[in-house]
């Protein structure tokens, strides 16, 4: 299974299953073994992107791009679409793979790189064990649909980890109820309401412990007024400490919820600093044009 992308692989849970269980891993509470949390130490960013290019072809999706996250930063990426937001968060979690730089979490380079020598690919083991450490959260939910609420969220427990049905029922049950769905838990994905949907996908996130959200636009596909039950979640989810990237077009939330910003244009960062100072006092005029064309927009919306 892929929770990252919402898919079922299951040579890689076997695959990662076996490792834990050569490893004499501990199934039950993920402790033992060397994970990425174990690999950062005091001396790197928590989570470190250095001149990285992505390619598709000869189009230029991501464009020297690098950015340095300190440990419980939550990070705004925002920018015109197109931009290069949900590529970047792609990479990140090992999605895709980036055609020159590094990702780093701590000391450890994360994810497959191609050069122009060939494909330098990280076997699956190796990957499936990183992404298990990088949460996320796309716009469309990416739910297994014939799960209920709480087998979705047991689900990266139970088969990628092999936890126990009880604990992780136990588990799955309070994140549900941390995101204020515990009521919920009998009912499949269609029974839900996007907004509902979305808490439930942020709890499986998190059913996994991961040591970094990424979050891709997750309110972009909702109706406005269950807009906010979503990112009073993930600012739940910030304030207990979690690091983050958040790429939104929610202006509001970026400015009172996110430590930093990087405004992102044609796969380029153009501006990255305090969202205090790059959300009010933008110095690019690129990143002001935008920022009063979203202004804009809504006054024209309202
Ligand atoms: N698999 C792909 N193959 C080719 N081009 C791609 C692929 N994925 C993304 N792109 C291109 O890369 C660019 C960046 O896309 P990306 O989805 O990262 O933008 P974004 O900033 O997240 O946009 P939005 O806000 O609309 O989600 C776009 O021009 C897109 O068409």
């Amino acid at each position: 299974m892929d929770l990252a992308s919402g898919r079922i692989r299951k040579t890689e849970f076997q695959v990662v299953r076996r490792r834990r269980r050569a490893q004499g891993r501990n199934t039950e509470d993920g402790c033992g073994g060397m994970t990425m949390a174990t690999a950062v130490n005091n001396s790197h960013p928590f989570l470190q992107i250095r001149d990285v290019v992505k390619t598709y072809g000869h189009y230029v999706a991501l464009n020297n791009v690098s950015v340095s996250v300190e440990k419980g930063q939550a990070i705004a990426l925002i920018g015109p679409s197109g931009s290069g937001k949900s590529t970047l968060l792609r990479c990140i979690n090992t999605l895709e793979t980036i055609s020159s730089g590094t990702i780093k979490v701590g000391a450890e380079e994360i994810g497959a790189r191609t050069t122009s020598s060939g494909r330098r690919k990280l076997g699956e083991k190796v990957l499936a064990r990183q992404r298990e450490d990088i949460g996320m959260v796309f716009q469309s939910f990416n739910l297994f649909p014939h799960m209920t609420a709480l087998d979705n969220v047991m689900s990266g427990p139970r088969f990628v980890r092999g936890q126990d049905d009880e604990r992780a029922r136990r588990q799955g049950m309070e994140l549900l109820a941390r995101v204020g769905l515990a009521d919920k838990a009998a009912n499949f994905p269609r029974q839900l309401s996007g907004g509902q949907q979305q808490r439930v996908a942020i709890a499986r996130a998190l059913a996994m412990e991961p040591k970094i959200m990424l979050f891709d636009e997750p309110t972009s596909a909702l109706d406005p007024e269950t807009v906010q039950e979503v990112l009073n979640v993930i600012r739940e989810v910030r304030d207990s400490g979690m690091t983050m990237l958040i790429a939104t077009h929610e202006m509001d939330f970026a400015r009172h919820a996110s430590d930093r910003t990087i405004f992102m244009e044609a796969g380029q960062i153009v501006e990255q600093g305090a969202s205090s100072k790059v959300l009010f006092e933008p110095e690019t005029q690129r990143c002001r044009r935008f920022l009063a064309g979203l202004t804009g927009a809504i006054a024209a919306a309202n």
